[in-house]
């Protein structure tokens, strides 16, 4: 400030002293708008302003007068401005520059300040300063309350949607309003010499004694909800009549299969090839391992599979026909073996349409099972379902607020597993991976094993080496038993595999080396360990691989190996489907593996010879 007061000074010490025309026009200007405002703040402002300081006044009219002079023509003048220095410029100057936050309040009172002077603020009393604000660089504020104008509301962005709404977003209501089922959940068979049917699963006497003879005392979790939905009612039973009540079960026509197990492909096979195979009276459809089966389009088998229960158009039938796809080569069979919503294709019962006419469907209903079962809405609109009840085995975390967000796990295919398994990962170099399979075989138990390799040709090379590690063991210290390990892969003939399988249930073979070919389905009771020799490509083969083990309530663990430079991605893979905490890391050291190395380098010296004679 001193120094823009003295530059002032020394410019106005240069002025010549004689008044020039302008100069006094000038000067009789200046008094005149004092004048007038003096006047003007007598009267009161509209902002309460009662006295200007001193220098601010002082300002004021220094920067009036660099205003004027600056308009004016006078060279001499134009000498004398000296816009930089003028006091009211410095302040601006010296005062940061306002956030956006200070902005909106100085425009709220903006309005007030760019009118006439008397509202201008010119108050320098202290005022409260933000806290990044120094006191000596706040800017002063006006004395009008703020809500002299109304504020506009604050810009604000639209709350992202949550997590759950985009994942529930586009799903069958259905598969949102999912029966979820704890793990833990079971159902006694009552043990009753009578036959009546058993309310609360709806089985009878009779099978709950026959399931009691095979070792089953309860229902398991998928159990108690699946069993008493089918089951409930003698009804739900029946293959129905479109229009008569149910009660009369195939009319006299009877089929010579009760149950048929089979592959889609030796299904399409039957249809087409099987003289009188039909699929009319079929009551229930159950696709297991329904994920993998409905991403297999083998001949469109599931479309074709669905016509098939689905009563074909008669000649002299002409309706449209619901679906494209026309069932395979309908038989006539015996008039009294047509299901009920076949009828009208016997040309004894003319079809006469009227206007009551009901919608004939078939009766047969669709079990679809997978302990990773899609969720993909476009693969489970292709089933065409009929009011689809989902059932979804699957712990409960505590605090859950939302039923929707309950269901959100598994849409998110966050996959429940059981409770018995115990999960272990070990990370190594490559170069050590199969010494980490063998310190597991002989250190830790594993045994009665799976262990899950990436392709056949793996498998084929895993096995080799175990073999050779097992005879450089047993020769170095001569005792104990030969672990015996096993191929099983898509190599063999199918009646080497049932050979090998047979002899691994009989414990013949203590370990049994795959690919994914058996990570589904498979069920040996006895099976106490399942090892990931190579990491699983996704989460939903981890599962089905560890599914192997830890069955009907045993005990299992599951080891997955993973190579250094696959640490991050398994790791990644675990956390995504909220499962990380759930494995634990085994830290194996070379202290740990030190006996078995000469046995391993003795058979990768073996494989080696062999590999280079040309396997
Ligand atoms: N209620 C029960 N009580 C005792 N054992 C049962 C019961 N239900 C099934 N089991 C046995 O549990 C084992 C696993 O059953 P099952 O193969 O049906 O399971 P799953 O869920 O289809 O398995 P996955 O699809 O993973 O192969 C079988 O040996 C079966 O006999």
């Amino acid at each position: 400030m001193s120094q823009t007061i003295a530059s002032t000074t020394s410019a106005a010490a240069k002025a010549p002293k004689g008044k020039t025309k302008a100069k006094k026009r000038y000067l009789k200007a200046k008094k005149e708008r004092r004048k007038k405002r003096k006047t003007l703040s007598k009267s009161g402002s509209a902002v309460g302003t009662k006295a200007t300081s001193q220098s601010e006044q002082h300002a004021l009219d220094e920067s009036e007068s660099s205003a004027s002079e600056s308009e004016g023509d006078d060279a001499s003048e134009a000498e004398v401005h000296v816009p930089e220095s003028t006091p009211a410029k410095q302040t601006q100057k010296q005062e940061p520059r306002p956030n956006k936050r200070r902005k909106l309040d100085t425009a709220d009172a903006g309005d007030i300040s760019r009118s006439p002077s008397p509202q201008r603020p010119t108050t320098l009393s202290p005022q409260p300063t933000t806290s990044k604000e120094s006191p000596a660089t706040a800017k002063p504020r006006s004395p009008t309350p703020p809500a002299a104008l109304p504020a506009f509301p604050q810009p604000r962005r639209p709350d992202a949607p949550s997590k759950t709404v985009l994942a529930l977003q586009g799903l069958d209501k259905a598969l949102i309003e999912a029966e979820v089922v704890d793990p833990s959940t079971t159902l006694p068979l009552p043990l009753t010499t009578h036959d009546a049917q058993d309310e609360r699963t709806g089985l009878s006497g009779r099978m709950c004694r026959r399931l009691s003879d095979l070792g089953i005392a309860e229902l398991f979790a998928v159990q108690t909800a699946v069993v008493p939905l089918l089951l409930a009612s003698s009804r739900a039973r029946s293959l129905y009549r479109p229009y008569d009540p149910p009660g009369d079960l195939l009319q006299g026509g009877s089929s010579r299969v009760d149950i048929l197990i089979c592959t889609p492909g030796r299904l399409i096979d039957h249809l087409h090839g099987t003289p009188n195979f039909s699929l009319q009276h079929l009551r229930f459809l159950v696709i297991d391992e329904a994920d993998r089966l409905l991403t297999q389009s083998f001949q469109d088998w599931l479309a074709q599979v669905l016509a098939a229960t689905r009563p074909p158009k008669a000649a002299d039938d002409h309706r449209p026909s619901e679906s494209s796809v026309e069932a395979p080569a309908f038989s006539r069979p015996h008039p009294d073996a047509l299901a009920p919503a076949f009828i009208h294709l016997l040309r004894s019962v003319p079809y006469v349409r009227t206007d009551f006419d009901e919608k004939k469907e078939p009766s047969c209903q669709k079990l679809l099972f997978s302990a990773t079962l899609t969720r993909d809405p476009a693969k489970i609109a292709a089933l065409g379902l009929r009011n689809p009840k989902y059932i979804v085995v699957q712990r409960q975390k505590e605090g859950v607020a939302s039923k929707e967000e309950g269901v959100l796990d598994f849409v998110m295919e966050k996959f429940t597993m059981p409770s018995t398994l115990t999960e272990h990962m070990l990370v190594c170099d490559t170069a050590v991976k199969p010494l980490m399979l063998f310190y597991l075989v002989h250190t830790r138990g594993v045994t009665n094993a799976l262990v899950f390799t990436k392709s056949a040709e793996s498998t084929t090379r895993l096995v080799r080496l175990f073999e050779f590690f097992e005879v450089a063991l047993h020769d170095a210290d001569n005792a104990g038993s030969r672990i015996v390990a096993r191929a099983y892969s898509s190599d063999l003939a199918p009646a080497e595999r049932k050979s090998i399988l047979e002899q691994f249930k009989n414990q013949e073979i203590n370990i049994l080396i795959c690919s994914d070919l058996i990570s589904r389905g498979i069920d040996i009771s006895h099976v106490s360990h399942v090892v990931s020799y190579d990491v699983p490509v996704d989460f939903r083969k981890y599962v089905h691989r560890v599914g192997r083990t830890a069955r009907a309530g045993r005990a299992g663990d599951a080891w997955t190996l993973v190579e250094e430079q696959e640490a991050r991605y398994f790791k990644s893979m675990l956390k995504e489907a909220d499962h990380l905490d759930k494995v634990k890391r085994l830290r194996v050291s070379d202290t740990d593996v030190a006996p078995l190395k000469p046995a391993y380098e003795a058979a990768l010296a073996r494989l080696k010879e062999v590999y280079a004679r040309g396997g």
